[in-house]
């Protein structure tokens, strides 16, 4: 093994081998595929591959990384070391060491180092994408109050849609899904899109397509940078730009964002995504009644998620995560008040967060 830089015993049935090597990268699956029959004519339950870093790199660094999860005493020497962007120090063995494992699935390495990954908001801010600070927005899915039977739904199509590369290769689909959450402000789109992306483990990309001059092409920021990532397209219907004061050119500004909206959407409906990229896309708005028809048509957006006013089992669900307090029957008055009034999730958080303020100090 004198030339090996680190020699991987991975002990492995043949069952576990088979699950090993659909994830290989296909030489060394066709190589390993032509070779192990053979193999089992001549040997145990047991056998070795020996994955050299220099001709197998992704291969050798996935092993690594998964092994290096595994402080096996018997190893020795152990190397640590911090890549930019990554969140904890990733150890590995020394050069020479050996260990023994069982490795199921070259996935779990890949799983290992995402969930290692700082996680960013991105903004594309005329034609660059700034990449501000840590993602660290709390809100999952637990702490969200809405509908419980259309937050299962979001839930299960969140699940499913992370459970079917597969699926979405055999029917030559590209890997993404695109929801369009609508409803008055304060209801809790932002923090709706945060739960999303906590659940997914995935980035953020924002667009904000007020930014655009005519013939700004944002093709390639969209193509070449994003994947496993949620990307915001926020307040599709707006005709105003940040800082904008209304005068007559309004019409103008709102056919400009209109253009780079049905450029968007042309983008994602079509070719575009390449090698397999993971993508929600979430278009929001205040306004759905004002979303031009275009947008709407069949196999574009894949989900509607209404996020609404208060009604009495949001009100409750927000009680319980304040105060931890369950009514057992809500009072009357309150579920009248909110047939009658509307009341947005903000306001009630708001007014929830100023009486623990009061109950705390
Ligand atoms: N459904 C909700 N569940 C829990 N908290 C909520 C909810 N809706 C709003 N909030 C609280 O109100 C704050 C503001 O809500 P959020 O920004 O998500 O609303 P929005 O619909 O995106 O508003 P806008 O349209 O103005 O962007 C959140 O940070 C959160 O604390």
């Amino acid at each position: 093994m004198t030339n090996t830089k680190t020699v991987l015993s991975v002990v492995a049935s043949f069952a576990a081998s088979a699950m090993l090597i659909p994830s290989i990268r296909s030489q060394i699956h066709s190589y390993v595929c032509s070779n192990l029959h053979g193999l089992s004519h001549h040997f145990s339950s047991q056998i070795t591959f020996v994955i050299e870093e220099f001709y197998f790199q992704e291969l050798f660094m996935a092993v690594d990384t998964y092994l290096g999860t595994k402080l096996i005493a018997s190893v020795g020497h152990l190397k640590a070391s911090k890549q930019e962007g990554e969140k904890k120090l990733a150890i590995t063995m020394d050069k020479d060491e050996e260990t023994c494992d069982v490795f199921d699935d070259i996935e779990q390495a890949e799983a290992i180092k995402e969930e290692n990954e700082i996680r960013k908001i991105n903004m594309l801010q005329g034609l660059t994408w700034t990449s501000s600070t840590e993602f660290h927005h709390p809100m999952t899915f637990s702490t969200i109050a809405m509908d419980a039977e259309l937050k299962q739904a979001v839930l299960d199509d969140l699940n499913t849609f992370m459970n079917s590369k597969e699926y979405y290769k055999r029917i030559g689909k590209a890997w993404k899904r695109t929801y369009l959450i609508h409803g008055p402000p304060g209801t809790g789109k932002s923090s709706l899109i945060a739960a999303i992306a906590n659940h997914l483990n995935y980035n953020i990309y924002q667009v904000d397509l007020s930014y655009f001059q005519k013939g700004d092409d944002i093709r390639d920021l969209l193509l070449h940078y994003i994947t496993r990532s949620v990307l915001v397209i926020k307040d599709i219907d707006s005709p105003i730009k940040p800082g904008y004061q209304e005068t007559e050119a309004e019409p103008r500004i709102e056919a400009q964002k209109q253009a780079q909206l049905l450029k968007v959407l042309r983008l994602i409906d079509g070719l575009w995504l390449p090698r397999g990229n993971e993508l929600i896309i979430i278009f929001t708005t205040n306004h759905r009644e004002r979303i031009a028809p275009e947008l709407l048509i069949p196999g574009r957006i894949d989900m509607q998620i209404p996020m609404s006013y208060c009604t009495i089992s949001t009100f409750n669900e927000l009680v319980y995560m304040y105060y931890s307090v369950i009514f057992c029957k809500p009072p009357k008055e309150i579920e009248q008040l909110l047939e009658k009034v509307k009341v947005t999730p903000a306001e009630v958080v708001e007014e929830l967060t100023r009486s623990s303020d009061i109950l705390i100090s």
